[in-house]
């Protein structure tokens, strides 16, 4: 039984299916001209076709809407498949609900439809007018609920019992075995065929029981029973008419159903055996006339069935042909039934007395196949259930197996990591095991040191105790004694304020006496100059030049210096006291002190000269030490200016020695290279230089460019400690004479600033050749310096001046009674420490000399003689000179400006 799709366009039958789907299904909302597409999404989960099948045939199928979650949607499809199956109707494909085309579901759901509503299902559908489906359909749905197209009566007498339910499927089995249960019950042993003996004697006995009333059956005696069953001709013998058979079958039942227990007595179930047979008998014979007769009818029947087919087909054409082929087969339908009443009026007239028996049998069937209905309808109910119950149970089933397997996954998965976690734990376990043990151990060993660390703190705490009981007990004295020390303290802050009171004017006298102590102390230093002017000693100055600009050695071998003369060195390879050296002299200059400074100290000795007295300059130092810069700067800056304008102030004349320079135990004239000579060092003036020319100087610029010529001349080697070094004593001497104006006494001064060549150590200059042999003089020149300074700090009788060039120039300077100051030029450097450390040396020494107190050099005309034939100078006419001196000034000037300056003379030579 399936549905075909005939040449209905698939539109028309998707709509169709759409308008049904929406009928039986309440909650269904697919629109009406709803797409392929669009079914197939409504369809594809399966719920909707379940829920029709259920609706359709309630318990069906379990929809699957959510009831394990390891069950999908297209399970739901797959239960309708089966459903389908179950009930033999054709089906569709998951793939065909997948994808593809619908025709196929389409047509599984209208064969559905027709399946369980024959009349359209509340549509129309063009394809519901079939008859012939539809019959189909209908004997289908009929045969599944145990009903026969005829109606009431099941057609089993026309099939075999095997036949019948070969063809039938669930129910339908059912239903048959039930029958065949009551067949079985008629054909018992007690029905079973009498014999012929029985029959015949049975029959004239019958006529004492069709007059027997009602209820008597039972107390039929038992020999008349068992004669009337031991007759075997019944049939033959009586003739009774079926009508009393179906009496006494009445009766008997009737006579039963009154007795309530239902029990028939064996002997008349045996009687009413051998009725029922004879009627079966008689119903036998007419079923076989009937038989004759209905297969005319059937021959008949067929005829107009397939006339009826034939009517059919014409009836797919158009409705209103259909209409007419409808008309006409409800006519021959109704022909049919005419025909066939007048077939069973026929036979009734023949056999009335059977109809009576057969209307009562039918009476009994019905009540029993009524009763049979109700349990049949139990029967369906129950299977139903049981099949709903089945597929709850294969639903388990597959759940229980589902969750059989993910349980055992889990299991597994536990068991490995129960496996895995016991491992851990295990060497967990371990660990810990071992910890424990370290941490008894450890536990064991913090108690031992607990309980020691217990006694050695309650040891302590009492000592403590002890120690604080000590402390409290000397708190105690100690605030007592505080108290007492306030008191005192009050006491002595009181006598200590009157104290402070007289301390301030002890410390105002102090302060008085302070300033009386300064004032005697520059007054002892005055003395002491004066004391040492009258010694003679000759005065040491000593200067310190700076650092020079691109050096990169600045660390200073200087320690400190003071205004009194005092100057410590230190020597840095060693420490503390040690590295340090302590000199004093005269004067100290920082590098800071200014030419000007340096001049204002020495003006007064320069200012000695014009009163009558030798002076005498020297510079000594390393080589680099700033002799030259202190004095050329001196002489040009200072001196020199100075003189020259007394002689100018006083129209004196100027005696200008010629230069000299000495060089390798000679001394050159600066201008005239020619060796001189020293013709003597005892006269006057210490002058002994024969052949010194005279030059003629109009100013100071004049002397200065002579002397810048001698310079120019003078011998110069680069060495490598100074590049301009002076490799020669350098001499000017500056003569000044005058005459007393009020006794005509001449007086005559000198100065001579003298500029030594730099003491150098020879291997620390690096020089060699000539250089070395200039060093090596250099180093006598200075050494017999030494010598003689050193035996006039001896006071020593015989003093080496002729030793050299230099001694011999400066023996009126440190051996007359002259005014002699030294310069000790000072390098600072860290590299000239030794250097620096012998200059002091030999400063110190010289320091320590006496001269003896300086005397002006007053002459006579004798003296003066002497001197102009010793010294062969050049006067110098002033031509711009005044004519009359300046006029007295105040003051200590007042003896100078007594003198009438007559001349003042430069000597400027080199000496070795
Ligand atoms: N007080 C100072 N202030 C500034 N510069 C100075 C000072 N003293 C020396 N100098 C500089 O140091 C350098 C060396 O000085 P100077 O030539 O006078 O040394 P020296 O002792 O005469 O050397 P040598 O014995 O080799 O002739 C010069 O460049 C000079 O200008």
């Amino acid at each position: 039984m399936s549905y075909q799709l005939g040449q209905e366009p698939i539109a028309k039958l998707r709509a169709t299916v759409v308008d049904w789907l929406n009928n039986i299904l309440p909650n269904s909302s697919l629109p009406t001209n709803a797409s392929d597409k669009e079914l197939r999404a409504y369809l594809s989960d399966g719920t909707v076709l379940c829920q029709i099948l259920n609706k359709l045939r309630p318990g069906s199928v379990i929809e699957c809407g959510g009831y394990h979650p390891s069950e999908s949607r297209s399970d739901n499809v797959k239960r309708f498949l089966a459903a389908m199956d179950e009930m033999q109707l054709p089906r569709f494909q998951m793939s065909d609900l997948e994808k593809g085309s619908m025709k196929i579901v389409l047509q599984c759901l209208l064969t559905l439809r027709a399946h369980f509503m024959p009349n359209g299902g509340g549509c129309n559908l063009s394809s519901s007018s079939s008859p012939n489906k539809s019959g189909n359909d209908v004997s289908m749905s009929r045969k599944l609920l145990g009903q026969t197209p005829g109606g009431n009566a099941s057609s089993r007498d026309e099939v075999s019992p095997q036949a019948y339910t070969s063809t039938l499927s669930g129910e339908d089995r059912r239903k048959a075995a039930s029958n065949s249960k009551f067949q079985r019950a008629l054909r018992s042993p007690v029905m079973a065929e009498p014999s012929a003996a029985l029959i015949h004697h049975v029959g004239h006995k019958f006529h004492e029981v069709f007059q027997l009333k009602q209820g008597c059956y039972a107390d039929l005696p038992a020999a008349k029973i068992s004669e009337m069953m031991k007759s075997n001709s019944l049939d033959v013998s009586f003739n009774a008419p079926t009508q009393s058979l179906l009496s006494v079958v009445n009766g008997i039942l009737d006579e039963s159903v009154e007795r309530k227990n239902s029990e028939i007595p064996h002997r008349v179930a045996c009687l009413l055996r051998k009725v029922v047979q004879e009627i079966e008998r008689r119903i036998s014979t007419q079923a076989e006339h009937l038989r004759t007769q209905s297969n005319l009818f059937k021959a008949r029947e067929e005829k107009y069935q397939s006339r009826i087919k034939v009517l059919e087909a014409l009836a797919t054409g158009t409705n209103e042909e259909s209409q007419v082929v409808m008309n006409q087969l409800q006519q021959i339908k109704a022909i049919l039934k005419f025909l066939s009443c007048f077939w069973l009026v026929g036979i009734f007239s023949s056999v009335d007395i059977l109809g009576v028996i057969f209307n009562a049998l039918k009476t009994e069937k019905t009540k029993m196949k009524e009763k049979k209905k109700v349990e049949e309808q139990d029967v369906i109910r129950l299977v139903k259930e049981k099949e709903h119950i089945n597929n709850e149970i294969w639903t388990l089933k597959q759940e229980l197996e589902t969750a059989r397997k993910a349980n055992e996954e889990s299991c597994l998965r536990i068991e490995n990591e129960v496996n895995k976690t016991q491992q851990e734990l295990e060497e967990r376990l371990k660990e810990v095991m071992h910890l424990l043990t370290e941490s008894r151990s450890r536990v064991k060993e913090l108690e031992a040191y607990s309980e020691s660390k217990d006694e050695r703190l309650n040891k302590k705490e009492t000592i403590y105790q002890r120690f604080t009981d000590f402390q409290l007990g000397a708190l105690r004295e100690l605030k007592i004694a505080s108290q007492t020390i306030k008191q005192d303290t009050l006491k002595i802050q009181k006598s200590y304020s009157d104290e402070f009171l007289h301390l301030g004017t002890k410390l105002k006298a102090l302060a008085d006496a302070s300033q009386n102590y300064y004032a005697i102390l520059a007054e002892n230093r005055k003395l002491h100059n004066e004391v040492q002017e009258l010694k003679g000693n000759i005065r040491v100055y000593c200067r310190i030049r700076p650092f020079l600009p691109g050096q990169k050695e600045k660390q200073s071998i200087i320690d400190s210096l003071n205004e009194y003369g005092d100057l410590t060195i230190a020597n840095p390879s060693k420490q503390g006291k040690d590295g340090q050296r302590s000199f004093k002299f005269n004067k100290v200059y920082g590098p800071e002190a200014a030419q000007a400074e340096v001049y204002s100290d020495i003006q007064p000795l320069i200012r000695s000269v014009l009163d009558g007295y030798n002076a005498c300059i020297f510079a000594y130092g390393q080589t680099g030490s700033g002799k030259t810069f202190t004095m050329v700067r001196i002489a040009i800056l200072y001196a020199l200016p100075k003189y020259l304008s007394l002689c100018i102030a006083y129209s004196s004349c100027m005696l200008i020695s010629v230069l000299l320079y000495p060089y390798n135990s000679y001394l050159f004239p600066l201008i005239y290279l020619h060796t001189l000579g020293i013709l003597s060092t005892s006269q006057p003036n210490g002058l002994a230089v024969p052949d010194a020319c005279m030059h003629p100087v109009n100013s100071t610029v004049d002397v200065v460019e002579l002397m810048e010529m001698g310079l120019k001349n003078r011998a110069k080697g680069a060495t490598a400690l100074n590049e301009r070094s002076s490799r020669s004593h350098s001499v000017l001497t500056i003569h000044v004479r005058g005459t007393d104006a009020k006794n005509g006494t001449s007086l005559r001064g000198s100065l001579h600033l003298v500029d030594l060549a730099g003491s150098e150590r020879v291997d620390r200059s690096e020089v060699t050749g000539d250089r070395l042999k200039e060093a090596q003089h250099i180093n006598k020149s200075l050494s017999a310096l030494g010598d003689v300074i050193f035996a006039l700090a001896q006071k020593s009788t015989h003093i080496p001046y002729r030793n050299s060039k230099l001694t011999q120039v400066l023996q009126t300077s440190l051996g007359g009674h002259a005014k002699t100051l030294m310069f000790v030029q000072l390098n600072p450097e860290l590299s000239s420490y030794s250097e620096t450390l012998s200059t002091l040396k030999f400063a110190e020494r010289v320091s320590g000399v006496e001269l003896g107190a300086a005397r002006t050099n007053k002459e006579g005309r004798d003296v003066r003689d002497l001197m102009e034939q010793v010294l062969p100078c050049h006067y110098l006419s002033l031509t711009d000179a005044r004519s009359s001196p300046p006029a007295a000034s105040k003051g200590c000037m007042a003896h100078r400006e007594a003198l009438m300056l007559r001349g003042i003379s430069f000597l400027y030579y080199f000496i070795e």
